[in-house]
């Protein structure tokens, strides 16, 4: 075995492209980090420019060459996650025709209602397993048809954001099964484009592109990219897969009875599931998984690292992460009295509501910043505990959870993770998030392991083990229960300040 070969996991999240160069071992040598901004023209509205994800790629895997020094051809090969949903229409020329709409873009509610309306939604549930939801790319689609046709007439194709970013790292156009559950257009068990829903909607089937599996071999990288960033043009790029499906990965969330817990932008509770042929009435997505012929179920939070994101920056700009959360656990349980609900940018699960704002419950003249802070950190664990509900209720056991993503950064977090969940928390050794399925992908692609559970036995390592603590766990089972109230208590109120949020 040649210890210099490394592999390169390309992460293309929400607020950041992180780049990982990884060794055979599973050592991560150097890591890379470029950020790009997000466009919230309206309410409700959540864009990107697909340019700034490539630019910004390609500037982080040009400092990751040059800080780690690897020669370039020992750089084998090269693989993606990616936020899920976001819509990118290219034209006949492969370029962009607008910017990107997002997951977390919430104005498609009327197509949803359309979809539901033309499709049924039993049948909906039949093919795509899943709901109408706004945050999904063909809602999206609908949109760009009914309010921009003369650009969608000029649509040749549409790609997620990472396969955007891929095309133009190889010149090959795919989509990858795990990325295409999340449109609403695949059909999840057989693996192939419904060309019911696409008739039944007026979409011509040549706008999907040509789906292949997560290890896929797709391309090697351009002469001119190779150029730009230093890397080899015998660099063999696979296709990678949806960030939630490469968190799995990364997690070890790879057979039965595994759950991860993964706080980024938004939040994600997953659990794994072997068939795809399950029934389910949609209160939880589920997808394909980024391992061959498996799956997963998942409950979305939209709004959870974005809602400490969004407290933070209003009211504390200048206090680290960190910090905010050390100050906030000064305050005890249940941040005397002050709920939260994370609905800043509507909600997905268990409330598939495009309409629905948070609140702050309960504030007393004697709270400071700090209740605020805790009533913030509860609540995004409320919501994701919402998820846990659901997945247990169907027949899933979840007494432990792998936590990712920049809430399991915190140790204080993780604690009130184990508590609210009344489960052990997991926080791996090394954690690196999606960039590491995506690395583990290419380290399976270049035939290092027979598979992904191969490689995460070498790969993955738990590092704590955080243990729920009873007394904290029946406070919260308490308030959860005040919690779960808030949603209906609520919903009524932020349709009336709907108008007003324009
Ligand atoms: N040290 C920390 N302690 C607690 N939470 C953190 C910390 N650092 C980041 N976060 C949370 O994680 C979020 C970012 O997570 P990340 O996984 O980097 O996001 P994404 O992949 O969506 O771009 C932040 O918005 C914040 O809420
Ligand atoms: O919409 C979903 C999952 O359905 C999101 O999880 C996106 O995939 C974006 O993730 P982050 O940027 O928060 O990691």
């Amino acid at each position: 075995m040649d210890p210099m070969e490394y592999v390169i996991g390309v992460d293309l999240g929400t607020s950041a492209v992180k780049v990982l160069l990884v060794d055979r071992n599973g050592r991560v040598k150097a890591d890379c980090s470029e950020s790009y901004p997000l466009y919230h023209d309206r309410s409700g509205y959540s864009e990107q420019n697909p340019e700034d994800w490539v630019g910004k790629t390609l500037a982080a895997l040009k400092k990751l060459i040059q800080k780690s020094g690897v020669r370039p051809d020992a750089v084998k090969g090269l693989s993606f996650s990616g936020q899920m949903h976001g819509l990118v229409l290219l034209d006949e020329q492969a370029r962009p025709l607008r910017r990107a709409i997002l997951w977390n873009d919430t104005r498609t509610s009327e197509e949803c209602r359309e979809i539901e309306a033309v499709i049924g939604k039993d049948s909906l549930l039949a093919i795509c397993k899943n709901r109408a939801l706004e945050g999904f790319t063909l809602p999206k689609l609908l949109w760009v048809k009914k309010h921009e046709p003369d650009l969608y007439k000029r649509a040749r194709v549409f790609l997620l954001p990472k396969d955007y970013v891929r095309f133009r790292l190889t010149g090959q156009i795919a989509m990858d099964y795990s990325d295409a559950a999340g449109t609403l257009l695949l059909d999840i068990a057989k693996k192939v484009w419904s060309s019911d829903l696409l008739e039944k909607l007026g979409l011509d089937s040549h706008i999907c592109p040509p789906l292949v599996e997560s290890e896929a071999f797709v391309g090697t990288i351009r002469p001119e990219v190779a150029e730009e960033t230093g890397l080899s043009t015998t660099t063999k790029v696979f296709a990678g897969g949806a960030d939630n499906a490469c968190g799995a990965v990364g997690a070890g969330v790879l057979s039965e009875g595994k759950t991860m817990c993964s706080i980024g932008t938004s939040g994600v509770v997953l659990s794994y599931e072997s068939t795809g042929e399950r029934v389910f009435s949609g209160e939880v997505h589920y997808f394909n998984h980024a391992k061959p012929g498996a799956y997963y179920l998942m409950g979305v939070t939209l709004a959870a690292g974005y809602s400490l994101d969004w407290f933070r920056s209003t009211f504390d700009g200048d206090i680290s992460f960190g910090e905010l959360v050390k100050q906030a656990v000064g305050v005890p349980v249940g941040a005397r009295g002050l709920l939260f609900t994370p609905y800043l940018v509507g909600e997905r699960t268990p409330h598939a509501d495009g309409d629905i704002r948070g609140s702050f419950i309960g504030i007393d003249a004697s709270h400071t910043k700090w209740e605020f802070a805790r009533a913030v950190i509860e609540g995004i664990t409320f919501s994701l505990h919402e998820s846990i509900e659901i997945l247990k209720q169907s027949g899933k056991s979840v007494e432990s959870v792998v936590s990712i993503g920049g809430g399991a950064k915190s140790g204080e977090w993780l604690q009130i993770q184990a508590d609210v969940f009344d489960a052990a928390v997991v926080k791996l050794k090394n954690e690196q998030g999606p960039g590491m399925g995506a690395a583990m992908i290419a380290a399976c692609g270049c035939g290092w392991f027979d598979s992904l559970e191969e490689c995460a036995a070498a790969f993955v390592q738990v590092g704590q083990v955080i243990q729920p603590r009873p007394e904290s766990v029946e406070q919260y089972r308490q308030l959860f229960a005040v919690y779960r109230d808030v949603y209906e208590n609520t919903r009524a109120l932020s349709r009336q300040l709907k108008e007003f949020r324009k």
